[in-house]
């Protein structure tokens, strides 16, 4: 049952508890476990890749089945509906225009004195893409990672995902593989996946950047590699905070909190409402719903954990509240939602007014899905083209501007202690005279 809680009890705390749910004391333990996978993986390459997706995804695989074979992929699109293809390419297109919008572009200024400055922006080599496949199969995942990556126009795209019954991957992944452009698969997921993706192994390469959601061993893996290799965010397992007001349709708020609900056990869903009428009724819609939910029992342990509703005083409390969570997905089911967003400061994705469920953005409204979770949206964003760049700064002097800033790189050479630094440039302002 989704319990309902009103402003006046502990509820910054409890929302609290619910954010830090993947970086608690009870993960510790999936902690450890994910340490000695690594290790592993670093130290026995392959062999230790082979060995946990035994033992953790039951599929006993031979290296030479690791990367998905050319005829498995031709197959993969005799296997998906026409609907299903067509649905994934307007996906596609649609994720396309938006990543191509404002892709960071490489500037160079000329200043006076022959000063050039600027930066140049350049895509890493090799980048490896995660989509999730445990509990669901994730063809929209391939697609929000695998089109910002060729859209940067890295050379090297590789992907994981986990085997799933009989060593089999979803069809309609290997499809959307190939409509991104992506072709070097590799049947490992967990934490398994990252480790050979950051170390590299006989058959899987290393990559610079790991990018992708996943459940608590993905996200802990990626934390841990964070260093050896870049990363997007830390994109846990899924969570919705709704602020809904008197005309939100209660059996709409349900099936949204429902929809992020059902991806994991970990997965959080937030309720803040003005109205304790909308309150009882999502609470009641929420059971209801649950009866015949193909996921009930996975839903039902993310609502009975990580899900509440509060009944706040007002919406500007509501947005305060939801600052302190900084929520993955944000929805405004309120009247006029555009007049709450300037006091809305951290959230991964906004979703305005009572016709934009989450879904929307999940599958094709084209922004990304791949998003920062339990509070990383405090200083973390979606992932993007620019996730897959970096920059270089740009700079060239002139001899008669280096002779203009020459006295005072002395003064903070000096003051730092560093001779030689100073030295540098005096030497060069020597040579001319
Ligand atoms: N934040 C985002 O942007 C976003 C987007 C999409 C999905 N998600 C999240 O991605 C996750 C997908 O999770 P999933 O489980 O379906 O797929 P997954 O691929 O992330 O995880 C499955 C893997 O976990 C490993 N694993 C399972 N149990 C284990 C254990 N006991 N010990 C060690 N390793 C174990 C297995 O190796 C398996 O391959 C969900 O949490 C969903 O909410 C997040
Ligand atoms: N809601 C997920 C991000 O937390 C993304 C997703 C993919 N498919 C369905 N939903
Ligand atoms: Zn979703």
């Amino acid at each position: 049952m989704l319990r309902i809680i009103t402003q006046q009890a502990d509820v910054s705390a409890e929302l609290q508890r619910i954010c830090d749910r993947t970086h608690d004391e009870q993960v510790l333990h999936k902690e450890a476990t994910v340490r000695e996978v690594l290790q592993a993986v670093k130290r026995q390459g392959d062999k230790a890749v082979l060995h946990y997706t035994a033992e953790f995804d039951h599929q006993t695989l031979k290296p030479e089945e690791l990367r998905v074979s050319g005829s498995e992929l031709d197959a993969a699109y005799q296997q998906v509906s026409k609907e299903l293809l067509q649905a994934i390419r307007l996906a596609c297109r649609q994720i396309e225009a938006f990543h191509r919008q404002r892709v960071p572009k490489s500037w160079i200024h000329f200043g006076d004195d022959e000063v050039v400055l600027g930066k140049r922006y350049t895509p890493v080599d090799r980048a490896g893409l995660y989509v999730p496949g445990g509990r669901a199969a994730y063809p929209s995942t391939v697609l929000m990672n695998g089109i910002p990556a060729k859209v940067a126009g890295v050379p090297r795209v590789v992907m994981v995902t986990p085997p799933g019954v009989g060593k089999a991957i979803n069809p309609a992944v290997l499809v959307a593989a190939q409509e991104a452009g992506v072709q070097e698969i590799y049947r490992v997921g967990g934490a398994q996946a990252v480790a050979a993706l950051a170390y590299g192994t006989e058959t899987i390469p290393k990559v610079n950047v790991i990018t992708g959601p996943g459940n608590i061993y993905v996200t802990l893996a990626k934390k841990l590699v964070y260093g050896t290799v870049g990363i997007d965010s830390l994109a846990g397992p899924s969570e919705v905070l709704i602020i809904a007001d008197e005309h939100a349709n209660p059996v709409n708020v349900a099936a949204d909190l429902l929809a992020q609900a059902e991806h994991d056990p970990m997965a959080a869903a937030i309720l803040l409402t003005t109205d304790a009428a909308l309150a009882k009724n999502v609470q009641v819609a929420v059971e209801r719903q649950l009866v015949d939910h193909p996921r009930r029992i996975d839903t039902e342990k993310a609502i009975a954990h990580y899900g509440l509703i509060v009944v706040v005083e007002s919406l500007e409390a509501a947005a305060e509240l939801s600052n302190e969570f900084a929520p993955e997905h944000l929805e405004l089911e309120i009247k006029d939602p555009w007049s709450l967003i300037p006091q809305i400061r951290h959230a991964g994705a906004i979703f305005l007014g009572y016709s934009t469920p989450e879904a929307v953005g999940d599958y094709l409204a084209g922004p990304n899905h791949t998003l920062p979770t339990s509070g990383a949206a405090r200083y973390a964003s979606a992932l993007g083209v620019e996730t897959f760049l970096k920059h270089s700064s740009i700079i060239q002097y002139s001899q008669t501007a280096l002779q203009k800033v020459a006295g005072a790189i002395n003064v903070l050479a000096t003051a730092e202690g560093l001779p030689s630094h100073a030295d540098s440039v005096r030497r060069r302002i020597q040579q001319e005279e």
